[in-house]
């Protein structure tokens, strides 16, 4: 595991062959995307058609521009130099001034207006795929890593914003001099002209080579960076977590490994890569000399002049450019076309859609239940992950979830609030099959209060005002207030402007959950849906919390995952769940009565 720090410069290829294999089988697919993936590409950009039709314009005069001036170096050579006749000279090099001015300003508008249509294309890929992300259901961020997210909406979109400001151009003006230049060659010079085109063949055959690896080795990278990513950012968000468990050597051991795969595919990528500008200047120099030594003995005959030789030459040097500009191109567009192939595969990830829609317009009470439900997490083992589940909890009432973990009590939850869709069955709010409200209707009469609430790097104000953005400053302060956050508020730094740091690391459990269940209170949901905390919480803060709840709930029918068994007797219906199935339902007293599978879960001093 280690062999990266024993063997820091032991490079060694990284295609392995069952890489190659994987790959291999994976090719006509990836040819498919891209063609999409561009086209993509292209409609983004088409709705800028009047202003990349001035671009490519300009282009076509750069382009043309860059032609203009060796021509009239080897006309000037040749019509006044070689002769020794200077009259009118003048003229000439003041056009030739002229051309290379023109030059410059072209290339500077097409770069200005490129950027400009590049940042607007990047700027709505970037709004879209956010949109989306808010879109996509819950099941969809369980099956991916953060980092990997992160890597979307930064790398892969910057890779395609790279190469529109700039290789667009690149491309289109370095074919277009490349046609004009042949072309102005063959009229001068067949025979130097097909002298100077030998290299194109050998360039092609390097190209190939090194492009089929690097195209391959900077997915690989980028795959690399993603993975080390999502590392990166698990490791500090769950940065307490590793602490507590003293598991820095592991992470850091995890670290390694994945550090070093980037280090090792970012070795080849970019030594491939690098290879690129060094073989076209080899062949470049090459047809240079050819041409110089060839076009000489051609002007010892007298069949040409110097001045063509001095345009060949500059035509040699001008036409490897480009191939060079699109060699180098190449690698940008590659993965700039495998981001922007990431990017639209998330956006085309089904969103959460609200299909059959009743328009819940009469005021919810609360009344829920489950009937036959069943469900299964996707990529999970077994069968079901809840199973037949049927009850009914109705207005205003508590009910007590238990059971031992892993048993479905969240599970539930998230079903109740529509993150997840049941697959069998059918759960009703107020005699409404919630599949048939819209999801905003549904979640705004439901409020979370966790165990590890999420708070957002926002003042405390803000974070209350998060149940319900509308709510005043004052009603704010009233929910803190009924929920006792009020008095530990006042006693913070900057009291409701204070800006809770990295999660609200800087106030205790306790107080965290005091803001939670202000938030849900300022929310005002029908439906509540609490997760009571495992954590040991000092007795004064236990109470204080206990107290919120209770206001919190009162009128409202809630669900809660209890651990305590004071929680449990205070409900109104309790909930016992094993392995998915709903093995008791009904009062407390009337399940211990029963004698079962609570009273047991009792007698084990589970609760
Ligand atoms: N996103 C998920 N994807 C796949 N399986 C999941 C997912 N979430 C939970 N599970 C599995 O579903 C089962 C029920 O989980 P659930 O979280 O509902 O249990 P729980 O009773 O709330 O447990 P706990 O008391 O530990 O929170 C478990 O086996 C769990 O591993």
């Amino acid at each position: 595991m280690f062999d990266a720090i024993r063997r820091p410069f032991g490079y060694e290829p990284v295609i392995r062959k069952e890489d190659l294999k994987k790959k291999d089988s994976k090719k006509s697919e990836r040819a498919e995307n891209w063609q999409s993936t561009l086209l993509r590409i292209w409609k983004l950009v088409d709705e800028h058609r009047l202003l990349l039709m001035t671009v490519l314009a300009l282009v076509f005069v750069s382009s043309a521009l860059a032609l203009l001036g060796p021509y009239l170096i080897g006309y000037i050579i040749d019509e006044f130099i070689v002769p020794q006749t200077f009259s009118g000279m003048g003229t000439v090099i003041f056009w030739l001034i002229a051309v290379y001015i023109g030059h410059s300003v072209s290339l500077y508008l097409q770069n200005y207006w490129m950027v400009g249509i590049a940042q607007a294309v990047i700027y709505r890929m970037r709004t879209r795929l956010f949109e989306h992300l808010q879109r996509l259901p819950v099941s969809f961020f369980d099956k991916r890593q953060h980092g990997e997210l992160m890597s979307r909406m930064t790398n892969d979109i910057e890779n395609v914003s790279t190469t529109l400001n700039s290789t667009f151009i690149q491309v289109f003006s370095s074919i277009l001099t490349l046609t004009g230049t042949i072309i102005i060659m063959l009229w001068l010079s067949p025979l130097l002209t097909v002298l100077t085109l030998v290299i194109i063949p050998m360039m092609y055959v390097a190209m190939q080579w090194i492009t089929k690896r690097t195209g391959r080795l900077y997915k690989e990278q980028q795959q690399a960076i993603g993975e080390l990513n999502g590392l990166i950012e698990e490791s500090i968000s769950g940065q307490k977590i590793v602490k507590a468990f003293s598991q820095e050597p592991r992470v850091m051991e995890e670290f390694l490994v994945k550090s070093e795969n980037l280090r090792r595919t970012g070795f080849w990528a970019w030594t491939f890569a690098g290879f690129i500008p060094k073989v076209m200047n080899f062949l470049n120099n090459g047809s240079f000399a050819i041409v110089a030594g060839v076009g000489g003995i051609l002007a010892l005959n007298g069949s040409i002049s110097i001045g063509v030789i001095v345009i060949f030459t500059e035509y040699a040097r001008q036409f490897t450019r480009p191939l060079n500009d699109l060699a180098n191109q190449f690698n940008t567009v590659l993965s700039a076309i495998a981001g922007a192939e990431r990017v639209f595969s998330i956006m085309g990830e089904t969103e959460e859609k609200d299909e059959i829609v009743l328009n819940v317009d009469k005021k919810l009470h609360g009344m829920v239940e489950f009937d036959d439900v069943s469900f299964k997490y996707e990529g999970a083992e077994e069968d079901w992950t809840i199973r037949n589940v049927s009850f009914a909890v109705g207005v205003g009432q508590t009910a007590a979830l238990v059971g031992a973990t892993g048993a479905g009590k969240t599970t539930i939850m998230q079903l109740l609030a529509r993150f997840y869709d049941a697959a069998e069955g059918q759960i009703r709010l107020d005699g409404t099959p919630i599949e048939a409200m819209p999801r905003e209707t549904l979640r705004k009469q439901i409020a979370f209060v966790l165990q590890d609430p999420f708070l957002f790097e926002e003042t405390v104000r803000e974070n209350i005002r998060y149940g319900r953005l509308d709510a005043s400053d004052d009603e704010v302060v009233e929910a803190a207030k009924r929920s006792n956050a009020h008095d530990f508020i006042e006693a913070l730094p900057f009291g409701y402007d204070t800006v809770l740091k990295g999660d609200g690391s800087m106030i205790s459990q306790g107080q965290k959950q005091l803001l939670s269940i202000a938030r849900a209170l300022i929310a005002d949901p029908v439906i509540l849906l609490l997760d009571e905390a495992t954590s040991s919480i000092d007795t004064v803060t236990e109470l204080k919390i206990q107290e919120a709840l209770e206001h919190l709930m009162s009128g409202r029918t809630s669900f809660v995952i209890a651990h305590r068994l004071n929680t449990v007797r205070q409900a109104d219906l309790v909930l016992v769940m094993e392995m998915g199935e709903l093995v008791e339902f009904g009062k407390q007293q009337d399940l211990i009565d029963k004698g079962g599978v609570y009273t047991a879960m009792l007698a084990d001093a589970k609760l």
